[in-house]
């Protein structure tokens, strides 16, 4: 797929990276010309320079990135054709789907080509993708694309209805995906080209419930099991550096130690609200104190003020010592440290200029693209034997 040559040459299918939100593709051809707000370019300015490079504007104004495609870039900046899946999804699929180097898969519709672009990269050539298209125009520019990007080895692109003619593959695949508007259609035409000597997966892409639950009886009508639906959302973290003067261990015994703390002072109100029943408002104090007094032991050590203000540690000392605020979540990160903390050595050393890189996750959660339908079909069982074929129990004695 794609060039690997190091440097980039005429013809090459190209990513320019503009801004994190701007990403496009560009087939180097030159004699053309590039123009966009970050500056003028000509095609030709490209060749032979190294992937990755960063190319200077013709007027002296703006840059850009020139990045070797990869199927995450390439759903970045392909052009849409239809909606597509995005990487959150695909790379669930593909988990779940088991999909790996010499996998036999099927998808339909193509569409605009996302999914397939990531399937291929991981089966390679060992592997093949049979994609299912039913509009016309959409198949053959997929099918375009994909000989542009040297696939056409590993992806049979097919121009056909498989709701109403099915795959025409019997017992062939390891496991197909099925993004299309009606996939309860194509259930039993799925069941027909997944192989039966092994168990196979099968996943549906459906946007809303009434969909996954016509979906979801069609798999048990055709005797798939396991169904499982996942959906899939994309929570940001803010990443950044803050510096440390105390290692996490002893940060994290800080945070231990307060919580047992909070415990004991918890017994001792319960204990004092159960001693002063008559007050009507006794509930609800106590839970005032408790919260404030939540809100001070929270926070480590020396820590007072500006508990809300976000990613940086405070210091409780003129000398400099460094605490995690409450909003960096240093124990949770321990108990889960491949979660937060990126790098976070057993023990930090105690320098000035020590740093850890720390992140909290944003409130902002993005979704929702799809349900994920998934489902096993196992190979059939072998007939139980007859009772006349059991293994007779030697001559009967009379
Ligand atoms: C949402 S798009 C698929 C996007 C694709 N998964 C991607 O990541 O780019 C759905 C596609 O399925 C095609 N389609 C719908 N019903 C179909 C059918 N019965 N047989 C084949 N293709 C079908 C549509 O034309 C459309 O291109």
């Amino acid at each position: 797929m794609w060039s690997t040559a190091r440097l980039i040459a005429a013809g090459d299918t190209v990513i320019l990276w503009l801004t994190r939100e701007l990403v496009q593709h560009l087939v180097v051809t030159p004699g053309k010309d590039f123009n966009s707000k970050f500056g003028h370019y000509r095609h030709s300015d490209l060749v032979g320079l190294p992937y990755g490079s960063k190319l200077g504007s013709r007027t002296g104004r703006g840059f850009i990135h020139i990045l070797r495609p990869t199927p995450e870039l390439w759903t970045m900046a392909l052009p849409h054709r239809t909606q597509i899946l995005y990487i959150a999804d695909i790379s669930l699929v593909v988990s779940y789907l088991d999909i790996r180097r010499g996998s036999r898969v099927i998808e339909a519709g193509t569409g605009s080509g996302s999914f397939s672009h990531s399937v291929a990269r991981s089966i390679g050539p060992s592997g093949h993708l049979w994609s299912y298209e039913f509009h016309e125009a959409r198949a053959k520019k997929a099918r375009e694309e994909f000989a542009q990007h040297g696939m056409s080895d590993i992806v049979t692109l097919t121009h056909q209805n498989v709701c109403k003619d099915g795959f025409n593959l019997t017992d062939a695949a390891d496991s197909v995906f099925l993004d299309l508007p009606a996939p309860w259609d194509a259930v039993e035409h799925a069941k027909q080209a997944l192989r039966k000597d092994r168990p196979t997966r099968i996943c549906c892409f459906s946007p809303c419930m009434e969909q996954v639950l016509r979906t979801v009886s069609a798999l048990n009508d055709a005797g798939f099991s396991d169904i499982t639906m996942y959906e899939t959302l994309v929570r940001s973290h803010d990443v950044g550096q803050v510096p440390v003067l105390q290692s996490i261990t002893e940060v994290a015994d800080k945070l231990k130690k307060g919580e047992e703390v909070r415990e004991i002072k918890r017994l001792r109100q319960i204990a004092g609200g159960q001693r002063s029943h008559q007050n009507p408002h006794g509930e609800k104090r106590k839970r005032d104190e408790d919260s404030e007094m939540n809100e001070q032991e929270d926070a480590p050590v020396g820590e007072a003020e500006d508990s809300g203000s976000g990613k940086r540690l405070k210091t409780d000392d003129d000398m400099g010592t460094w605490t995690p605020s409450r909003d960096v979540d240093v124990s949770r990160n321990l108990d889960d440290p491949s979660t937060h903390i990126l790098r976070a050595g057993a023990s930090i050393p105690a320098a000035p200029t020590a740093k850890i890189s720390v992140s909290k996750a944003t409130s902002e959660v993005r979704g929702h693209t799809s349900y994920l339908t998934f489902a096993t079909l196992l190979p059939p069982m072998p007939p139980a034997p007859l009772e006349d074929d059991a293994p007779s129990q030697g001559p009967q004695s009379t």
